[in-house]
């Protein structure tokens, strides 16, 4: 049976949630030629694990000639490779959608990915829904949001967090705006918030919510949106960031599927 290849960018803990699901057999649609990481000792970790190439490069990555390019790295990540990638035919799953906040990348990246035929596929992540949330976006105006609650110890290393937040009995707001605001203050935090603005209203349109909730374990992203007719509420909890990893593991398989959602 022919095999898509695929290669991974970024082998921390997302990448290697996607290649112990290929190794498990649930991407049999798949051949993992290579990864691709800043950090050579990950790098060289996850390719021996699944006896893929580790590259020090996206160079030696792309000349694997891999059909798609897993992004599971930063936004930075994906500003540097998303135009090379899709130049060497390659298609992008993106984790780190935060990065397409920025409208001129994001058009930019648009427009290679028509003229070079390759797609960007964004990965449901810690949220879901998209299909229910693009209808509703198509129907009529809509508002759009998205309020998401953390414990207080994640929210440490952002410019929001201060000590007190750890003994704090209340849940509190730390963060009210737009999306684009969002990600600019939290930029690996709120790729979920990114991710429900291209899908409903766009980042300048849809409203953010951050809560610092004492004692709780975990991400709540409950994401709402009213039309005239409809009334859409998305709501996902999970414990660790492990569903982002498993998304892009349904969405593969999707891509491969004869009987495809969407
Ligand atoms: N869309 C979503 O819902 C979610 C997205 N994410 C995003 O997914 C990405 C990966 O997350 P994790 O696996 O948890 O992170 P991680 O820190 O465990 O792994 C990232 C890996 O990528 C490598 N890396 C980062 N920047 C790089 C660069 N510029 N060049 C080469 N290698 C680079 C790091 O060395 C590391 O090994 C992050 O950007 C995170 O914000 C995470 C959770 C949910
Ligand atoms: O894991 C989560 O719940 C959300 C997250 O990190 C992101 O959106 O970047």
């Amino acid at each position: 049976m022919h095999k898509l290849k695929f290669a991974i960018a970024g082998c921390g803990f997302l990448g290697n949630i996607v290649a112990d699901a290929w190794r498990q057999g649930l991407l049999a649609d798949y051949e993992l030629v290579g990864c691709f990481g800043r950090n050579a000792a990950s790098t060289a970790a996850l390719a021996d694990k699944n006896a893929c190439q580790p590259c020090a490069t996206l160079d030696e990555l792309l000349a694997l000639r891999p059909d798609y390019v897993v992004e599971a790295a930063s936004p930075g990540l994906l500003r540097d490779i998303a135009q090379p990638t899709l130049s060497a035919g390659a298609n992008l799953i993106v984790l780190s959608i935060g990065a397409f906040a920025d409208a001129d990348f994001l058009s930019q990246i648009e427009t290679l990915a028509r003229t070079t035929g390759r797609r960007v596929h964004l990965a449901s992540g810690a949220i879901g829904g998209f299909d229910v949330l693009r209808t509703a976006a198509l129907m009529s105006a809509i508002d759009a949001g998205i309020r998401t609650e953390k414990g207080p110890a994640s929210l440490r290393g952002t410019p929001i967090f201060n000590e007190e937040l750890l003994t704090a009995s209340a849940p509190s707001e730390v963060f009210s705006g737009n999306a684009r605001d969002a990600i600019g203050l939290f930029p690996t935090k709120v790729n979920v918030s990114v991710a429900t603005a291209l899908a409903t209203a766009g980042v300048a349109a849809t409203q953010v919510s951050i809560n610092s909730v004492p004692g709780f374990l975990g991400d709540d992203h409950r994401i709402e949106v009213r039309g005239e007719e409809v009334h859409v509420v998305v709501d996902t909890y999970s414990r660790t960031s492990a569903i982002a990893g498993w998304s892009v593991v349904a969405l593969m398989r999707n891509l491969a599927a004869p009987i495809a959602f969407g």
